[in-house]
């Protein structure tokens, strides 16, 4: 773990301007505690020697005081502030990258991990700010110009200091190296955590049916314990280090202040610059130790911050730029030798796909299930890049068209149809937000739906609505775009064969070219042809 990720600066402007703040007020730190010794140190030498009065030293004394509450106070401003900002860029950059590499990247386990990461996760970057950092640029600032006034006084004492300091980041570092272990696991266990909550919390009503929700208890207990593990893990680390580290430098002070003692009685060195050199000491260790002790409380933050440049790192797939896709109202769609391998798969889910669609066709995909279809709809929709084969729409290739502008030529209706919060019209409306009322009853009646109130609440994943009106919804949303082709995964699944029947006789009658993905045989008999997707074995089995 590096003290200071360069991609943190280089991603979040909020983090240069806080170094900048921090070094002003890490310099000026410095000023002030050599200045509170000096003082110290002059106004009780005075007092024990001369017998003189303390007023002004005093007063100074409080000046210095009061000037060292400010900067800290500074200091946690600033460090609250730059934290909120850095969080809300990485938030912001992550959640863009992630959109830009599309649903199926997405998908799966993967979505809960970033949730986790990008609200938890990306929340233990407060301490790095508002504690590590700060110390940080002390550590770098403070020994530095305490050293060099202790030179001026006591040579010995600041050799002393000098070849004792290295000695705690040495120490860091190799207890870093542990750390870092440790907090990526930490890290892990609490994904794990989080994926596995989100599957029990979505599944419970099907592990209620089938009795098996008291089951879960034992998994979940299992996982808490392997995130208990590694949390108290990293907790005795942190308790350790700050033992021994507490330990190096309070030996290394009591090294200066022996020899300091010795030279006080020999007569080699004055009260005045005895008391400063003895003052002054600790403070060259402080920040040092402070810094060892915030690293801990911070490697949450670290680890995390990590994770988000990998997810930012992620290349995105190469993205055309040409805008002038061609109307698919006019110009057949073609696939030619289609084979997609997903990452982390050593068979192709799709090989060698062939596929023409001619304006205003209704074709049916089908095979069985895990043969592909919806890898088909993903590779048009441009989700997915084939490892070999080519989209072509008017004698150009897909991926030279900017995907925004291509994508506006289909509309979709996935398996699970995304409803959000909200009303029915709400959710119809989210293709075209500028439609009328008539317009998305109309498109509801399209869909099935004539009767299915426009105010009526949905709820979070649609759950206040029937499956079947779910996917009607999620339909007439599809239709309410002007997009020319529709792209439908078993758009009547959950329905009655009478609303199925009027909902077939309705999509035949938009006039729209439409790939539909059916299993349902009355769905298969109203496609003008069907297509057969599967790998080689399949299509032959
Ligand atoms: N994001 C993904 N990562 C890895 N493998 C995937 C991913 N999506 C699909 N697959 C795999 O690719 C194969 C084809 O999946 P696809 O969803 O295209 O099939 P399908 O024909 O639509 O199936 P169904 O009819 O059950 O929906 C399956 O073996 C599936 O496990």
């Amino acid at each position: 773990m590096k003290p200071l990720d360069p991609r943190l600066l280089r991603r979040a402007r909020g983090a240069r301007v806080f170094l900048a703040a921090s070094v002003v007020i890490g310099v000026a730190s410095g000023v002030l505690i050599i200045g509170q010794a000096v003082l110290l140190a002059h106004g009780i030498a005075g007092v024990v020697l001369r017998g003189t009065a303390v007023g002004a030293v005093a007063w100074g004394l409080v000046a210095v005081v009061l000037g060292r509450a400010l900067l800290v106070w500074a200091q946690e401003v600033v460090a609250q502030r730059a934290a909120a900002a850095v969080k809300s860029t990485l938030r912001r950059q992550v959640l863009e990258h992630s959109l830009k590499l599309g649903p199926v990247w997405l998908s799966g386990e993967r979505s809960s991990a970033l949730t986790t990461l990008l609200t938890k996760g990306l929340d233990d970057l407060d301490p790095y700010f508002a504690r590590y950092l700060p110390q940080l640029v002390l550590a770098s600032t403070v020994p530095a110009g305490v050293i060099g006034w202790m030179a001026t006084g006591d040579l010995i004492a600041a050799g002393t200091v000098v070849v004792t300091l290295p000695l705690i980041p040495i120490f860091m570092v190799l207890i870093g190296w542990v750390t870092q272990a440790r907090s990526r696991r930490r890290q892990h266990a609490l994904a794990v955590l989080a994926h596995h909550f989100a599957d029990v919390v979505g599944g419970l009503t099907t592990l209620k049916l089938f009795g098996r929700a008291k089951a879960q208890e034992s998994a979940v207990r299992r996982v808490t314990d392997q995130h208990r593990a590694a949390s108290m893990g990293s907790l005795r680390v942190a308790f350790l280090s700050s033992f021994a580290l507490e330990l190096l430098a309070s030996l290394s002070v009591a090294l200066v202040a022996v020899g300091v003692g010795l030279r006080l009685v020999d007569g080699k060195l004055g009260l005045e610059t005895a008391l400063m050199v003895l003052i002054l000491a600790p403070e060259a260790y402080l920040p040092l130790r402070q810094v060892g002790m915030q690293f801990h409380a911070s490697a949450d933050g670290v680890a995390a911050s990590e994770e988000v440049f990998r997810v930012l790192e992620t290349p995105l797939p190469v993205r055309g730029e040409r805008t002038d896709v061609p109307d698919l109202r006019v110009t057949p769609l073609q696939l030619y030798d289609v084979t997609v391998t997903y990452p982390g798969r050593t068979e192709p889910a799709l090989e060698g796909f062939d596929l023409e669609l001619h304006p205003g066709e209704v074709v049916a995909l089908t095979g069985p299930s895990g043969a592909g279809k919806s890898t088909v709809l993903s590779v048009l929709l441009g989700f997915v890049t084939p490892d070999r084969g080519v989209v072509v729409a008017g004698g150009t290739a897909a991926d030279e068209f900017d995907p925004a502008e291509w994508r506006r030529q289909f509309a979709w209706v996935p398996q699970s149809p995304g409803l959000r919060l909200g009303t029915v019209a709400d959710n119809v409306r989210l293709s075209r937000p500028d439609a009328t009322d008539a317009e998305v009853r109309t498109a509801l009646t399209t869909a099935g739906a004539p009767d299915l109130p426009l105010n009526k609440q949905v709820g979070e994943q649609g759950h206040q609505l029937s499956g079947g009106q779910q996917r009607r919804v999620a339909l007439a949303r599809a239709l309410l775009t002007e997009a020319p082709v529709l792209l439908l995964d078993e758009p009547t699944a959950g329905l009655d064969p009478t609303t199925e029947a009027a909902v077939i006789q309705s999509l035949g009658t938009t006039g729209k070219t439409i790939l539909m993905i059916a299993h349902r045989p009355a769905l298969i008999a109203a496609a003008d042809r069907t297509v057969p997707v599967g790998t080689r074995e399949l299509v032959n089995a």
